[in-house]
């Protein structure tokens, strides 16, 4: 193991994304989530040996879950790393043990963006593979999302949008699959932490990655994992273009003085000309400014039933107690205590 490693096909292939994707601009500081399994290793040295190329200020930081005996080793072993290459490094360890994977994912991105905050970091970079992203579409499809879900893993998504000095998560290894990054870590001897979680078919997303695409793999398509990643690479940039039309259509059909003197209403003779997607899509951003939380499916099908329902129809309350009723062009939404 050396400070600079030399150069691979990894090394092209990410300098190449980089230069075309341009999510990790030259001269930045960097913020690196190092969790000591390969895909994070992978991610650290490769960006340690473009550095010299882009001239990024490099930090790593590792959040210790306190789910394994072993965390604070690992977190130990991480520092060792950063220390032998000579980049500051960031640690927080739980107070209290999340109780769920969301728990802790949540924990660990309150942390993260914490650090990037105070020490001035525009970029958190962390090591999802090409891999992850299969897995994460599957995942998402099977508990029903749909395609704004099925996008599954973006290559790049602000985190904390109300700061003032907004930080970006970025996802760089997106094109590189974990077999990849395990065959670059073994070829760089660097040393993975093995995570024995990792293993446990209880959760969700270990039952996918070790039986099901193993599965698929073997009985449907050897390609799997790339072309379930392709997919989510189409759906990001159709989910895209539906937001941006659905935002220019949200500003003409809804009014919204947020008062109880002026109760939102919505345009429905504009809405009626418009496709049944967009239509969805209008409902959904209504719902979920109107109930403070995101909507389910019938939910928005109630309401898109209004665009062209009878006059005086009306809805159930949704959460929050808002009622929706016709009234000639307008859906109007009353709001009554629950
Ligand atoms: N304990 C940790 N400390 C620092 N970074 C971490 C930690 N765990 C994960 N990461 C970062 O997140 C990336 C993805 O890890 P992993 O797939 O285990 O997380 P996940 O919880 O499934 O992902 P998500 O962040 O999408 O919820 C890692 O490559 C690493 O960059």
């Amino acid at each position: 193991m050396s400070n600079l490693s030399p150069w691979t096909f990894l090394h092209t292939q990410l300098h190449r994304t980089l230069r075309s994707r341009r999510i990790l601009p030259a001269s930045q500081r960097l913020l690196v989530a190092v969790s000591g399994g390969q895909d994070s290793l992978c991610l650290i040295q490769l960006l340690l040996d473009l550095q010299p190329k882009w001239h990024w200020q490099i930090a790593m930081v590792n959040c210790d879950h306190r789910w394994r005996s072993d965390s604070q080793a690992n977190a130990d072993y991480i520092e060792q790393l950063a220390n032998y290459w000579q980049i500051p490094f960031y640690r927080e360890t739980a107070a209290i043990i999340p109780a769920t994977e969301a728990a802790a994912r949540e924990w660990r991105y309150q942390v993260l963006t914490e650090i990037a905050q105070s020490h001035n970091y525009a970029y958190i970079v962390t090591g999802h593979t090409k891999s992850d992203r299969a897995e994460t579409l599957l995942y998402n499809l099977i508990r029903g999302s749909g395609s704004d879900g099925l996008q599954a893993l973006t290559w790049q998504r602000p985190l904390d949008s109300r700061s003032t000095n907004s930080i970006t998560l970025v996802r760089p290894l997106l094109d590189i699959t974990r077999e990849q990054t395990g065959n670059f870590c073994q070829e760089k001897a660097l040393k993975i932490w093995v995570d024995s979680t990792n293993d446990d078919l209880h959760y969700a997303r270990n039952r996918i990655r070790h039986e099901v695409l193993p599965y698929l793999q073997t009985h449907f398509n050897p390609q799997v994992e790339s072309h379930l990643a392709q997919t989510a690479e189409l759906l990001r940039s159709e989910v895209n273009y539906l937001e941006e039309v659905t935002e220019t259509l949200f500003q003409q059909v809804v009014f919204w003085e947020n008062d109880s003197q002026n109760p939102l209403k919505i345009n429905r003779l504009v809405l009626r000309q418009t496709h049944e997607a967009i239509k969805r899509r209008v409902s959904r951003k209504v719902l979920e400014k109107v109930m403070q939380k995101s909507a389910n499916f019938e939910q928005i099908e109630k309401l898109t039933a209004l665009i062209d329902a009878p006059n005086r129809t009306q809805t159930d309350p949704f959460p929050g107690g808002a009622i929706a009723i016709v009234d000639g062009e307008w859906i109007v939404f009353n709001f009554f205590s629950e």
